[in-house]
């Protein structure tokens, strides 16, 4: 099976048994439109006024494919990099506890199934009407905070003490951490934004933004066959993910059953920053450099010892200049699993860019979120290297942070996080 990032481009060539099912598919390219002309498969503007007439238009396949859901796993964890993303962190109103808490979690879960399913409604947003849920996928998690607040710290996981601090870290609290977290991923912008919009309707009184930040992935058929995504260093990012074909996949990622706290079971912790790239300085490097920062071929992403995308670096390979092909400091070298006592974690990230900043230089990097059964021996075990020499660290400035619980798949009639709140 490919990775995840791998699929992220291929959606219509997903099976079911793969993650992805299709609610219905009234239409796919080559469909042969009411005027007779053959629409693409998303039927562009030429196309539409061209065969324009009272019958109902097809929805392509991107518009009709509708995410799983029912699963011992929440939704968002597992599906193709989405081309659109907002995550959106939270935090309790004053005066706001468990009860309203709880009362917010059923809210924002019967709406998350309703959007998911493509349900959407024609009051006062009617962002999404046309849409199909074009794989939209709505994932909840709890922050340190919100236990305190909630006066439930009996329950808090150990896995969710804070981060430790790393000497390259530039955080900005206010757009740190959070009570409460969203992440909302679709392949359609404006269903992405109708969801958003209807969850933050939801909170009502019981909780306000945080923080919120809007991230992009390539779009669905944008690229001739699948591919893995690329980031906006222009890196073929997302190769070594692990793969859920693989035997430790679930121990790596995902709290075991039988796991602490018991509410947990099934969930995951996702770790979250915005990583600003210092793109005027990385654009000013030659190919050669940059593919030496990451240890990787920026045409391909094959390692700098040959071979394709998938073959597995040699490490110990020494060029003719006497130094190792792939340099010590490299990204990709530093971070691998076996060079950090097996600590392994699922990439799954947004690209985002928000204009220009104060200083002139683009504000744009990567919205990096990655999963784990357990942060420190994922995320932290990776990053604590990482901070002590990796060659990318000259690009990038982590600026802001987050750590959440990601509790798995409500049942049949249950609300996210009921297993805690009620
Ligand atoms: C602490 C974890 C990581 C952070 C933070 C991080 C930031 C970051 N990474 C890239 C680009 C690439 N990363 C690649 C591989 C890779 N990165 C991490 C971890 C963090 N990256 C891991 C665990 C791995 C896989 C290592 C392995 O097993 O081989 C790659 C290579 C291709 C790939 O495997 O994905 C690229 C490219 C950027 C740009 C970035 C911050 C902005
Ligand atoms: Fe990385």
């Amino acid at each position: 099976m490919q990775d995840t990032n791998q699929l992220a481009e291929g959606a219509p060539e997903v099976s079911e048994s793969e993650g992805i099912s299709r609610r219905r598919l009234l239409g796919t390219a080559g469909a042969v439109g009411a005027g007779g002309l053959v629409l693409g498969a998303a039927g562009g503007a030429a196309g539409y006024a061209a065969t324009a007439s009272d019958a109902p238009a097809a929805l392509s396949t991107l518009g009709s494919t509708e995410a799983v859901r029912g699963g011992e796993h929440q939704p968002g964890i597992l599906e193709p990099l989405h081309a659109r993303g907002h995550l959106i962190a939270f935090d309790l109103a004053p005066g706001a506890g468990r009860k309203e808490a709880a009362a917010l979690l059923r809210r924002w879960s019967a709406t998350a199934e309703r959007l998911m399913r493509g349900e959407v409604s024609d009051g006062a947003t009617a962002i999404a009407l046309d849409a199909g849920p074009s794989s939209l996928t709505v994932t909840f998690g709890f922050g340190h905070s919100f236990f305190s607040r909630t006066g439930l710290e009996k329950q808090r996981p150990g896995a969710l003490d804070p981060l430790p601090p790393f000497s390259s870290d530039q955080l900005d609290r206010k757009r740190s951490e959070g009570d409460l977290w969203i992440q909302i991923g679709a392949d359609d912008a404006l269903v992405a934004f109708n969801a958003l919009r209807a969850l933050q309707n939801d909170a009502g009184s019981a909780a306000r933004v945080r923080w919120q930040m809007n991230g992009f992935n390539r779009s669905p058929g944008a690229t001739a066959h699948p591919m893995t995504a690329r980031n906006l260093m222009g890196q073929v990012d997302g190769t070594n993910n692990p793969k859920p074909s693989e035997s430790d996949f679930d121990r790596r990622i995902f709290v075991p059953s039988s796991g602490d706290p018991a509410w947990m079971a099934g969930g995951s912790y996702a770790v979250v920053r915005r990583i600003r790239m210092l793109l005027d300085d990385w654009e000013k490097l030659s190919v050669d450099a940059q593919e030496k920062v990451i240890g990787r071929r920026k045409a391909d992403g094959a390692p700098l010892t040959g071979g394709t995308e998938t073959t597995e670096p040699e490490l110990d390979k020494v060029g003719a200049d006497g130094k190792v092909v792939i340099p010590a400091d490299a990204h990709a070298r530093i971070s691998r699993p076996d060079q950090n006592g097996g600590a392994a974690m699922l990439r799954r990230p947004f690209s985002y860019h928000d204009g220009i900043a104060a200083d002139g230089t683009p504000d744009a990097g990567l919205l990096f979120i990655c999963w784990q059964a357990d942060p420190l021996r994922g995320f932290t075990a990776v990053q604590r290297k990482l901070d002590r020499g990796d060659a990318l660290s000259s690009f990038i400035r982590h600026e802001s942070s987050g750590l959440f619980a990601v509790p798995g798949g409500p049942g049949k009639g249950e609300y996210v996080g009921q297993r805690l709140l009620d």
